[in-house]
């Protein structure tokens, strides 16, 4: 459930006035820095990014449904009054507080960044910066102590001092040559309409997602978008919805996927898994089960799966698994103290941390004293003071910090890439470790 702190950040989030400092960059090369409003602002905000994104124009019923499942962002826009159309956009970005879990179970909140376009006839030009730095600035503002996304290029974020903290694997398996040797649950598998899919989903996934290092509290718009519910989805019939009950009767997982016919080897079609989402060990096995059981299915598809996919070890032929890891979730930490105080770590000790950030939004220098039950303490470590005696020094960017956050990468594999320093690498590596991989099962 998202607590009142969260709801009532998001709700100052949405309203806050644009960034005075981009706004004047801005209009110094005679751009206007605006939030979006009115119906038709949005409306015209959305055809923007729909084309940003290499999509097609947005008709009328889906402009409409997108009105009506975006209230919970802030939409903001540049414009030229010189263009012939000064009411488009030149660029845009949305953003809205939700909640983040981090190691230990707490979740935090973060600001969700997301539709960052701007338009050809304007790109190059620092629009895309004046938008991210102001939306990262007017968040620290208000307290928020994370911003994170996902992205369209690996190489646009670090520069704004976000880090790639959840990689997650693509998987395509030749379900035929897999062979099963995970268990076989008591439980019963159905097949279900979207309609339940969508009814169940957002509860099952606030049940499992405390427990998902990396994972976000969803935005319920998002599950029309899994479920095929949205009235203007595009292909709404391809998917097909599962649920699994477990043997006391309560539905413990759900499966999405859709079919992609092979005309030429029928009997060789693909599958491709939208969304599996499980409470158990059982429903989790069960549905993969269920999947890679399918009959005129050659392949199974599969993203935004864990670096440490539990799947691994229920199939008898790893090789018939072609595993990809691609960064995914990326984070930026606007606030050091409060986002070290708010998770837990690893193992205990004192690290007296050096922080740079580019932005000037959070860098500086404090001292980290982790408990024996892994809670975490910052203090102030003003500067010209010594360490604190028997301290670990750790000196990193805060793109790097932002990396480790989430415990999906080692500090002693920053160091090795020269990216980090520290006095003692495999102690500060273990306080800063966590034993599960994170993970973000969707876009957004
Ligand atoms: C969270 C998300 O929404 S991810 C989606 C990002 N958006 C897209 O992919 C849509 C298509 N692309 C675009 O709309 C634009 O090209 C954008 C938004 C990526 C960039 O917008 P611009 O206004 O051109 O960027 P801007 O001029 O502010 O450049 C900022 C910096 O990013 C760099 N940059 C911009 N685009 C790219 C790119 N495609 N590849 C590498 N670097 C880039 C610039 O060189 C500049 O670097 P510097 O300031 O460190 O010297």
């Amino acid at each position: 459930m998202v607590s009142d702190t969260l709801a009532s950040l998001a709700a100052r989030q949405r309203t806050a006035p644009v960034d005075e400092e981009s706004a004047s960059r801005l209009a110094a090369g005679g751009l206007e820095l605006r939030l979006v409003t009115t119906d038709d602002e949005r409306d015209a905000w959305t055809q923007s990014v729909a084309r940003g994104f290499l999509d097609t124009e947005r008709s009328a019923e889906q402009l409409a449904a997108v009105r009506e499942r975006s209230t919970y962002r802030r939409a903001v826009g540049v414009y030229d009054p010189s263009a012939p159309e000064p009411a488009a956009p030149v660029g845009s970005v949305a953003g809205w507080v939700t909640g983040l879990t981090v190691p230990g179970g707490a979740t935090l909140p973060t600001l969700a960044v997301s539709s960052v376009t701007v338009a050809a006839t304007h790109h190059r030009r620092g629009i895309a910066r004046a938008l991210v730095e102001g939306e990262l600035r007017t968040a620290a503002a208000l307290g928020v102590p994370l911003a994170s996304l996902t992205v369209s290029e690996s190489q646009l974020y670090g520069r704004y001092g976000f880090g790639a903290a959840v990689p997650v694997t693509s998987w395509r398996i030749d379900n035929r040559r897999a062979g099963w040797i995970g268990p076989d649950p008591a439980g019963r598998v159905d097949f279900v309409s979207r309609e339940r899919l969508r009814e169940l989903a957002p509860a099952l996934h606030e049940r499992v997602r405390p427990r998902v290092v990396g994972e976000l509290v969803l935005p319920d718009g998002q599950w029309d978008t899994f479920a095929g519910t949205r009235p203007d989805a595009k292909q709404a019939g391809k998917i097909r919805a599962v649920q699994y009950t477990d043997a006391a009767g309560e539905v413990r997982g759900l499966l999405a996927y859709s079919v992609d016919e092979n005309l030429a080897d029928y009997a060789r079609s693909t599958a491709t898994v939208s969304l599996l989402l499980a409470d158990t060990p059982d429903a989790h096995a069960a549905l993969w089960r269920f999947v890679l059981g399918l009959d005129l299915i050659g392949e199974v598809r599969a993203s935004e799966l864990s670096v440490d996919e539990p799947l691994r070890w229920m199939i008898a032929d790893q090789r018939a698994a072609h595993v990809e890891v691609v960064d995914h979730h990326y984070v930026r930490i606007l606030d050091v103290p409060a986002a070290l105080e708010g998770r837990c770590y690893g193992a205990p000790g004192v690290l007296a941390l050096e922080v740079t950030d580019p932005l000037g939004i959070t860098g500086g220098r404090w001292v980290l004293r982790v408990d024996d039950g892994g809670r975490g303490v910052v203090e102030a470590w003003p500067d010209g003071a010594a360490a604190p005696a028997g301290a670990t020094a750790v000196s990193l960017g805060v793109t790097e910090l932002a990396i480790v956050y989430l415990g999906g990468v080692s500090l002693a594999t920053l160091v090795a890439a020269g990216r980090a320093t520290t006095s003692d690498m495999a102690h500060a590596a273990r306080v800063l470790g966590w034993h599960e991989a994170p993970r973000l099962s969707f876009w957004y």
